[in-house]
């Protein structure tokens, strides 16, 4: 298993190396930060993104700020600021909180977030490559990939446990407008890996999946509430109700660390990003001047149209 790790702590200068997911697939480069400012940067320009590795970046971020004896509360307050949907941020930085108001080290503390998310990635790929069988071809969205997490990935950890117990599997990753996560990470991140993809357009996924082209579809998300509605990426739910109609498995993937047993569906902000997301593809205005547009990061996905989720402690069923 190639083992692409986006985040990496460099002990000896006290900085956190990144790999810059802008540049991919083109170019394989690192951004360095070396305080808590740099870290909400990367996570609000999507340097680095995903929710567990937000998550894991951010609890780094605060440990720049204790290294650097910046103000521990205005470090906490501007990377809570960073990005609203992923729970996993907020879970890292109230768990970082925690740990300093016992005066434990934060440095410490984000090790083993760091740690237990390479660990708890692994086994939901463990636990979740059951799923799979021989021959399926795999319909993802996004990125739940290594990229998306400290390694293994979460929807992509299935897909890789799959893939190496010898199951022969095939991958569709669907672009992912507007940021094209899918077809600018997903399909990296596979075939740097020897793993089967192709690239699709998001608006083919229903062709394919009424040709009997698609056995499974496994996303990733951003926040499960407790009664097991999914935000995930823009375009999550449509899969979801292509998937429902043509009978094909939904399958999400995600840690119990992306869990949110507090809030309601309307409680939850979806994150809305720039125009400019949308009006350009790679530099090149598409949508002409004075068109306006939207740009909803994420969307919800009903629990009525979840098969299962796979966790790192068990398969769910929503609607069992
Ligand atoms: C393993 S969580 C990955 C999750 O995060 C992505 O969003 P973004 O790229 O905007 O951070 C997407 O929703 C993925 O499913």
């Amino acid at each position: 298993m190639k083992d692409l790790r986006p985040i990496i702590w460099d002990d000896e200068n006290n900085q956190l190396i990144l790999i810059d997911q802008r540049k991919l697939p083109h170019k394989l480069e690192y951004f360095t930060c070396k305080t808590y400012e740099d870290v909400a940067y990367t996570i609000k320009d999507m340097v680095v993104r995903g929710a567990p590795a937000i998550g894991v970046s951010a609890a780094y971020g605060m440990a720049l700020a204790e290294i650097h004896g910046a103000d521990i509360e205005k470090a906490y307050k501007t990377l809570k600021n960073t990005r609203p949907t992923a729970v996993n941020l907020f879970w890292a930085l109230n768990r970082i909180m925690d740990a300093y108001d016992k005066g434990k080290s934060i440095l410490e503390e984000a090790k083993k977030i760091h740690e237990e998310d390479i660990e708890t990635c692994r086994k939901i790929g463990e636990i979740g490559e059951k799923l799979i069988d021989d021959g399926d071809t795999i319909l993802t969205h996004c990125n739940a990939g290594a990229l998306a997490c400290s390694a293994y990935g979460t929807a992509l950890s299935v897909i890789r446990f799959a893939f190496y117990n010898n199951k022969k599997i095939q991958v569709i990753a669907d672009e992912t407008r507007p940021r094209l996560q899918g077809a600018k990470l997903t399909a990296f991140e596979l075939s740097y890996e020897g793993i089967p993809v192709k690239v699709i357009p998001d608006n083919m996924a229903g062709y394919l999946m009424s040709k009997g082209m698609i056995d499974k579809i496994i996303v990733g998300a951003d926040r499960i509430l407790s009664d097991y509605h999914v935000f995930n990426k823009i375009g999550t739910y449509s899969l979801a109700v292509l998937a429902k109609h043509h009978n094909v498995p939904f399958y999400v993937a995600a840690p119990y660390s992306t869990f949110d047993f507090e809030s309601g569906v309307e409680d939850v902000v979806v994150e809305e990003r720039g125009e400019e997301e949308v009006t350009y593809i790679d530099g090149v205005r598409i949508i002409p001047e004075g068109v306006g547009v939207y740009n909803y990061a994420f969307d919800c996905t009903p629990p009525e149209l979840v098969t299962a989720i796979i966790t790192e402690k068990d398969i769910i069923y929503p609607n069992e």
